[in-house]
């Protein structure tokens, strides 16, 4: 999710009498503090670490500080409890958390709505769990020797390299700027490499018999550790109604917001790769997480595809329920979609660029 909402107080910078930059003192006080060392990363869940500082006080919550799981805010009631705890545990081994020597300090700011979300959201196993119209998720759809024969086809093919990620198209170039394919640039028929998947999801389960699986376009990303994609709605006017996702190396969350009518629709030539359009502000929206292992295939399908936005968290680490399962040296995505020929005519219009 991007940077911190909070954090270590830093010394505040102001302009001196000689125009030089001096610093002010640092915070001396706060019912929150900023613990570093700490987190599910290392091993320390939430309410252990919450359990251990209840020591000194009414503990209100304990909150990632940041994406790295291993450093969390502490949030008192107020600011007398924060100060013990800082006196007893700063800079020495803690018995209770593992012998970690626990790094504090106070941290003023007040925890946001989405960081609070964003470490407690319920991540699904299934697709059906989500409740999410039109998402469906088949694990193994492809075997351990099938993902190895895909990735070793990808890597013998030029990678495009993007900010943060590594990108390969198939069929029709997608253009990052505009969110859509030129139709009129075929680049060819679909890499044979491709096809034992392509014949699976021809007899994808939920697929009705008017569903057009005649996929023509592929894209294929690499994510490093730590690289997501901000939430977006595949353009409508772009692709059809079948959006399949097949999960390669490694696993990550996929997480699914349904803005309220009119809340946020990122700005024509804004880019997927950057945090810059993630609205973070906007807080009036449903929200959905799924985990997705390495050889499922992901469908959005209906409301799915339309309506709800997708998001790949910038993480290192996923918070799966209790578990912390880390980001492996890449995940490969392959995306499958059909280009759309004429508009889009569908039952979203406030998330249809075919009907602005
Ligand atoms: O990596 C994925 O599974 C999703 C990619 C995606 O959403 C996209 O390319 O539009
Ligand atoms: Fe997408």
């Amino acid at each position: 999710m991007g940077l911190p909402r909070f954090g270590p107080p830093n010394p505040k910078a102001v302009m001196g009498d000689d125009g030089t930059t001096k610093k002010t003192n640092p915070i001396i006080s706060s019912p929150n503090l900023y613990v570093a060392n700490c987190g599910p990363a290392v091993g320390l869940s939430h309410d252990a670490i919450a359990a251990v500082f209840a020591s000194f006080g009414h503990v209100q919550g304990v909150y990632a500080a940041d994406d790295s799981g291993a450093r969390v805010v502490v949030c008192y009631d107020n600011e007398s409890c924060a100060a013990a705890a800082l006196a007893a545990l700063h800079g020495r081994s803690c018995p209770q958390l593992a012998g970690r020597t626990l790094h504090i300090r106070y941290s003023v700011l007040q925890p946001s709505p989405t960081t609070v979300h964003s470490s407690s959201i319920q991540v699904c196993l299934s697709a059906s769990e989500t409740s999410i119209p039109g998402l469906y998720l088949v694990p193994d759809f492809v075997t351990p020797r099938e993902e190895q024969e895909l990735l070793a086809a990808v890597d013998a093919r030029p990678w495009i390299s993007l900010a943060k990620r590594r990108v390969q198209h198939y069929g029709y170039q997608f253009c990052y700027q505009t969110r859509n394919v030129n139709t009129k640039q075929h680049l060819g028929e679909l890499p044979s490499f491709v096809s034992p998947v392509l014949e699976r999801v021809s007899s994808f389960p939920n697929l009705n018999d008017a569903a057009d699986v005649s996929l023509d376009q592929l894209t294929v990303n690499e994510y490093p550790p730590g690289v997501g994609l901000s939430p977006h709605i595949d353009t409508h006017s772009a692709f059809e109604g079948l959006i399949f996702s097949l999960s390669l190396a490694g696993p990550c969350i996929m997480e699914f917001r349904r803005y309220a009518q009119g809340a946020w629709f990122p700005k024509a030539g804004s880019s997927i790769d950057t945090e810059s359009e993630n609205p973070e502000n906007c807080t009036n929206f449903s929200r959905r997480a799924i985990y997705l292992p390495p050889r499922s295939m992901l469908l959005l399908s209906g409301e799915a595809r339309l309506a709800w936005h997708h998001y790949i968290p910038h993480h290192k680490i996923d918070i799966v329920n209790d578990n912390v399962i880390k980001r492996s040296a890449r995940r490969v995505s392959f995306t499958l979609r059909k280009v759309r020929t004429g508009p889009c005519q569908c039952q979203f219009p406030q998330y249809c660029d075919s009907q602005r």
